[in-house]
């Protein structure tokens, strides 16, 4: 007997499209599947300003072949010089939908980032007053602190200072990797969300490391202990409320991630809705699936739910190519290590 499984067009919280030729190979690998996606601002230059955002924009939408129907949902990229009023007047005319928030050095091209938080002070404040959700890459940047533990520090150090001196402040904690993420989103209110990627739904920091190192594992947050994949996957199948998918599909190409100094970032656009099937039927939650892609997401951003449905499909295994090629090289797709049964008819 074939099973599928109808549900509202998913939307895409946290991904990474880049620009010119890796634009162009990644935009149809998400747009074949997604309705609208949270389209990240660390470009090389960042995406800073308004305008910057709007001419970003054109380029994704003219990147897009034609009969997609995608809709890119723009962020800007805080720096200790952005401008209020620029911010505020993007979010009012309908650009932006979000600022993105990156400690300088704590990811790819996250140089232009914030170091001292009392220089956003006036930015967050504008954005509390309006709504504006600041979507935020939640890890210390501090030597001293343990990579696997600078989430859960940044929460403590940073963010649940921020939240304090900030009322009102919406917070999407992105891409949160650790039962410490999970239980501060339970923990908040309604301004609080976070979203979860498909591969810390997969992998734990053994994958990345045990039997030889895997590159196309690594990724930042990195992937942690056991204990906390299977908090996130509770977190991902709980049903409404405020976590919700941001696939952070991050794409790099193999040159760079298969290198000396890898790039962090797992690309996971092609294959998210066939291993995030697999995953929810594993835990008995295939009824709750529609709620983490299509539903808590747009409830947290105020937008309305997509009308259009998508079918998956369960039957033989699905194969997937080992890469995607695009102009700028090849990348390698996220292997979830497992035979996936599910497919979008
Ligand atoms: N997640 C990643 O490992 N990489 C992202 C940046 C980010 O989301 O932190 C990228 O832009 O490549
Ligand atoms: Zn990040
Ligand atoms: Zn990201």
């Amino acid at each position: 007997m074939t099973q599928s499984l109808t549900i509202r067009r998913p939307d895409d919280w946290h991904l990474h499209l880049r620009d010119g030729a890796m634009l162009e190979g990644v935009l149809p690998e998400t747009a074949r599947h997604f309705a609208r996606a949270i389209v990240m601002p660390n470009l090389v230059p960042p995406v800073v300003t308004a305008a910057q955002a709007a001419a970003y924009r054109e380029r994704i939408l003219a990147a897009l072949p034609e009969g997609m129907d995608f809709t890119p949902l723009m962020t800007l990229y805080l720096t200790e010089d952005t401008d209020p009023n620029d911010v505020i007047a993007a979010a009012a005319s309908g650009l932006v939908q979000a600022v993105k928030l990156y400690p300088a050095g704590a990811t790819t091209n996250s140089a232009s980032g914030v170091r001292d938080f009392d220089r956003v002070r006036a930015v967050l404040e504008a954005m509390a007053e309006v709504g504006l959700p600041l979507c935020v890459h939640g890890e210390v940047t501090t030597p001293e602190v343990d990579i696997f533990d600078r989430e859960a520090v940044f929460i403590d150090k940073m963010l649940d200072p921020i939240r304090r001196a900030t009322p009102g402040l919406r917070v999407v904690m992105e891409h949160i990797t650790t039962r410490d993420g999970v239980d501060y989103v339970r923990a908040g209110g309604e301004d609080l969300g976070a979203t979860i990627t498909t591969h810390h739904l997969v992998i734990n920091r053994n994958h990345i490391l045990v039997g030889g190192i895997k590159p196309h594992y690594y990724c930042l947050p990195v992937a942690k202990r056991e204990e906390h994949r299977l908090a996130l996957r509770a977190a991902a199948t709980s049903g409404p409320g405020r976590f919700f998918l941001g696939t952070d599909s991050a794409p790099h190409i193999d040159a760079l991630k298969e290198h000396a100094c890898g790039c962090a970032g797992c690309f996971t656009a092609t294959n998210t809705l066939s291993i995030l099937a697999e995953v929810f039927e594993q835990d008995e939650a295939l009824d709750r699936l529609e709620t983490f892609t299509s539903l808590n997401g747009r409830a947290f951003y105020g937008l309305p739910p997509n009308e259009a449905r998508i079918t998956l499909v369960k039957g033989d295994p699905v194969t997937y190519p080992a890469k995607i090629l695009t102009g700028a090289g090849p990348v390698t797709l996220f292997d979830p290590g497992y035979a996936l049964h599910w497919r979008v008819a």
